[in-house]
């Protein structure tokens, strides 16, 4: 059981004996967007649950908090959130290979924090991991993600100068990786470059040099939950261009904004594959769509 909750308003909804009216729907969508699910899924999700309402006949307000959870489970659960970390096969020599992870992301989302975060994960669950320090921009950066690397009990690579080709570290880092035999090679990437074509050719660039050693695996994006709707649009180059198989939704423990994950899957189709909430390293959880549909909802 994960330790995270989430504050939405949601979770104050439809405690008392109360008939079902107009009311009820206007709170109701009104919560919604309060939550952060963004104006189009508030209205999809209202018409929904009306329409199970009918369907089952009920009248008593207290009947919705169970029928508005099962719609956003069903809707948390149309999208797979298992992260694909599978070894796969040299086709030559027949060797397992890393399993290869991008991160991806905007400044400032907790892209650094994540992947500390992730290579603990999976640290625990007896997988090695390589680290590949592929921001080279700033030294800073290289250090906080060492640091967190050392932490996770991942190693790491780092550029061999200031300003090395962040593609050069990512080839680096997975030879490292396949050197070594490790499970897993996570390779931070810069989120600076803020222009498309930018952002498009450092990416492409690495994602084709890695692929000479490895296929890629999984391309997280990570954004920040607090950012709501703003943030969507901001990753939206990464979304369209990134290849992006996964989201790593940050901060949920700063706002009481867990909606955004349903607005989120709804607009990009991408599934949110795993949660931060929190500073530590241990504050990364696998997304579950029941769950997060109960903690939006609150428990009876
Ligand atoms: N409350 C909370 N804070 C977080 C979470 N994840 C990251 N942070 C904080 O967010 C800030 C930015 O995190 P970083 O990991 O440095 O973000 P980044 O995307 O790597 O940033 P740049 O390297 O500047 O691009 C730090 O203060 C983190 O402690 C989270 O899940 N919850």
């Amino acid at each position: 059981m994960s330790k995270w909750s989430l504050r939405g308003s949601l979770r104050t909804l439809f405690h008392g004996a109360r008939p079902i009216d107009e009311e009820s729907w206007e709170n109701l969508e009104e919560n919604l967007i309060l939550g952060d699910f963004g104006a189009d899924a508030s209205e999809s999700i209202v018409a929904a649950v009306r329409a199970s309402v009918e369907r089952l006949n009920v009248a008593d307000e207290r009947e919705l908090r169970g029928i508005l959870r099962d719609e956003l489970a069903e809707r948390l659960a149309a999208n797979d959130p298992t992260l694909m970390l599978k070894r796969p096969q040299d086709p030559e020599t027949g060797r397992l290979l890393p399993a290869v992870v991008l991160v991806v992301g905007v400044n400032g989302v907790g892209k650094t924090t994540t992947i500390g975060k992730l290579a603990r994960f999976l640290t625990r669950m007896r997988r090695t991991i390589v680290i590949g320090a592929a921001d080279t921009f700033r030294a800073a950066a290289v250090e906080q993600v060492a640091t967190w690397g050392e932490r996770a009990g991942a190693e790491v690579v780092r550029p061999q100068q200031a300003g090395q080709d962040p593609a050069s570290v990512a080839y680096q880092a997975v030879q490292r990786g396949i050197d070594t035999d490790a499970d897993v090679v996570i390779i931070d990437t810069a989120g600076r470059l803020q222009t498309k074509a930018g952002l498009m050719d450092e990416l492409t660039k690495i994602r084709r040099v890695v692929e000479k050693l490895a296929p890629v695996a999984e391309v997280l994006l990570v954004l920040d939950a607090t950012t709501g709707q703003n943030g969507l649009s901001q990753a939206q180059a990464f979304i369209d261009h990134a290849g992006v198989t996964g989201i790593v939704l940050t901060k949920i423990d700063g706002s009481a904004k867990g909606g955004f994950v349903v607005g989120v899957q709804q607009t990009t189709g991408i599934s949110v594959k795993l949660l931060g909430f929190g500073e530590g390293i241990d504050d990364l959880a696998a997304f579950n769509a029941n769950t997060f549909a109960q903690e939006l909802v609150g428990r009876d």
